[in-house]
């Protein structure tokens, strides 16, 4: 069996009579991209800072390859990207990098790839005070980058990037996690790593109340899969006739299931041959999981 790159074992971390953390107990395996979510004061930050040694938990334990957070070998292996990036304006992207990777023991002459593999290779001469904030979030990615890390935290990362920037950040992740690094990222933009993530960890009230891949999340919560059947003329009525559900206009008909039947109605809605001209299959969101778990509407937070 491979060890997991982060375990976590009964984290508890107390501010005075609040608890931010509560009882916390997960792992990430090398090469997982695993979601943390959760509603402002949820506990993912304090999570994220006790990992990486900046916060002493009063119960519990982390460890990081076998090694305790803050440490010089845990340091080495876990690497680190906040919500917003700050570097020094006046030095150029490769003057920043280079600064890391001699900070971190690592050669300098990789510089010029991690440029590369963020997009930055043509801006890498210029003052950092010039680039966009998707630019210094790419450049907070290489520095992240420099060493090649085994375990990844990202907080909230792609805030405040347009989508074409969002897309490009994932793809990097997905590289970094190909070449086997554990990525832990929190986020509240839930439909984006709904596609972008392996396994989602929930947090409420800093409990751990979900962690399991988003489709053993959707089978647990029991949410209802969603069928639109889409008739041929004005069909609807005698498809709602023949397959119960609601007729939603004079062509379509909605039937709400469970996953383990959704195919037995598949099934059926195929019998009724050129009665029907399409069908559309929408799975619980992200959203709607989160929802179930924690009582509360991610779109609106606590
Ligand atoms: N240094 C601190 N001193 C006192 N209380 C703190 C401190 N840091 C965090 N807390 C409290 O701990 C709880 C968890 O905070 P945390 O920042 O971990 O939440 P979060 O899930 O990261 O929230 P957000 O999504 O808003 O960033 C909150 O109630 C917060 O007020």
């Amino acid at each position: 069996m491979t060890e997991s790159v982060l375990s976590i074992k009964n984290l508890t971390k107390r501010f005075g009579r609040q608890t931010a953390v509560d009882g916390v107990s997960f792992h990430i395996e090398p090469g997982e991209r695993a979601a943390l979510i959760g509603h402002n004061g949820a506990g993912k930050t304090t999570l994220i800072k006790s990992i990486l040694g900046f916060l002493t938990p009063e119960e519990g334990s982390i460890s990081v390859l076998g090694n305790a957070p803050g440490s010089n070998a845990a340091r080495r292996s876990v690497a680190y990207l906040p919500e917003a990036v700050a570097f020094q304006k006046a030095l150029t992207g490769v003057e920043i990098l280079t600064f890391f990777s001699r900070l971190k023991g690592e050669d300098p002459k990789t510089v010029p790839g991690l440029l590369e593999k963020v997009g930055l290779s043509e801006a890498g001469r210029r003052r950092v005070g010039t680039y966009s904030k998707g630019m210094r979030q790419r450049l907070g990615l290489a520095q992240a980058l420099i060493g090649e890390p085994s375990l990844v935290l990202l907080d909230e990362p792609t805030s405040g990037l347009d989508p074409v920037s969002r897309q490009d950040f994932y793809m990097l992740v997905e590289e970094v996690a190909a070449r086997g690094a554990a990525v832990l990222l929190s986020s509240h933009a839930l439909s984006e790593v709904e596609a972008k993530t392996d396994r989602v960890l929930i947090m409420a009230h800093g409990k751990l109340v979900a962690d399991d891949t988003l489709a053993s999340l959707r089978r647990a919560a029991r949410l209802p899969i969603r069928l639109r059947v889409q008739g041929a003329d004005v069909a609807a009525d005698e498809i709602a006739a023949r397959l119960g559900g609601m007729r939603v206009n004079c062509r379509s008909v909605e039937i709400f299931c469970d996953a383990d039947e959704k195919l037995a109605h598949l099934a059926a809605i195929s019998a009724l041959g050129s009665l029907v001209e399409d069908v559309e299959v929408t799975l619980p969101s992200l959203d709607d999981v989160y929802r179930h778990f924690t009582g509360v509407d991610a779109k609106k937070g606590s």
